[in-house]
């Protein structure tokens, strides 16, 4: 059978993650989580003391840290230089400055060359890949045999979220979807490739359904696209 490559895009908190993870799992896909590699450089940056408002000195750094993804849809990793990195960029430090990083022009050239490299090895060797991130229909992978674009309300997407940080990092409903919206903006309004939606993605609205009908969907139409290959 040939292999197949699917991208996800969308805002935060569509359920991107879950989904990729799902589908990849179950139809027995490589996965990868672009937005970890985003806030894995964001992490670096921030260990190594560069002022994430100076695209500048970001620009000039954003060749030094080593990132690599393993792309196990039941145990997907990230490293910085060898180091697990999949606890610290989750922090609410690194998801605040993340945009900023992720909006300058050398960050983005890296990252996804790294993406294309992946994905090009997961096709070759295996059965494909789930790509997910706000740029893979549009930038990194546009000839991808199937494009999604998850969307949701900010009301949804800001429960789903504070939902996970309870516990976490104190943090309340207002404040979350207030964050969300912003980082929204930031990522659908930069220069380099912004979050956006392919001119032939699906958009499949997620407020009112279960993350298992999600699933469902979007593992019902990457069995239609590899019936017709
Ligand atoms: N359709 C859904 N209904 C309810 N909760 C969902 C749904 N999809 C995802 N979630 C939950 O919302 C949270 C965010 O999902 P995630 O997959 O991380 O989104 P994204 O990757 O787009 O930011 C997770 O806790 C996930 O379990
Ligand atoms: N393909 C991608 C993926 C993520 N990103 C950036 O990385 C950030 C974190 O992405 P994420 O997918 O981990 O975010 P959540 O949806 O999990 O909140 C986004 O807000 C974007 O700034 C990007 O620019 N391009």
């Amino acid at each position: 059978m040939e292999s197949v490559i699917v991208a996800i895009d969308g805002p935060s908190g569509t359920g991107k993650s879950s989904t990729s993870k799902a589908v990849a799992a179950e139809l027995g896909l490589s996965y990868l989580d672009t937005g970890a590699q985003y806030r894995a450089i964001t992490w670096w940056m921030i260990s190594n003391g560069i002022d994430v408002d100076d695209p500048a000195a970001i620009a000039s750094a954003s060749g030094k840290p080593v990132i690599e993804s393993g792309t196990d849809p039941a145990a997907p990793t990230i490293t910085v230089d060898g180091l697990d990195a999949s606890g610290p960029i989750r922090t609410q430090e690194v998801t605040s400055k993340v945009s900023a990083v992720s909006a300058v022009p050398e960050v983005r050239a890296r990252i996804t060359e790294l993406q294309r490299t992946i994905a090009s090895a997961a096709a070759k060797v295996a059965k494909g890949i789930v790509v997910e991130g706000r740029d893979i229909g549009t930038t990194v992978l546009p000839g991808a045999d199937l494009k999604i674009f998850l969307t949701a309300s900010p009301e949804a997407r800001a429960a789903r979220r504070s939902g996970e940080l309870k516990g976490k990092e104190a943090t309340d409903l207002a404040a979350t979807r207030e964050a969300l919206v912003k980082r929204d903006a930031a990522d659908a309004g930069r220069k380099t490739s912004p979050l956006a939606k392919a001119d032939d993605a699906v958009e499949v609205d997620t407020t009112e359904l279960t993350l298992s009908q999600v699933i469902e969907c979007v593992v019902a139409l990457v069995e239609e696209k590899r019936a017709a290959k």
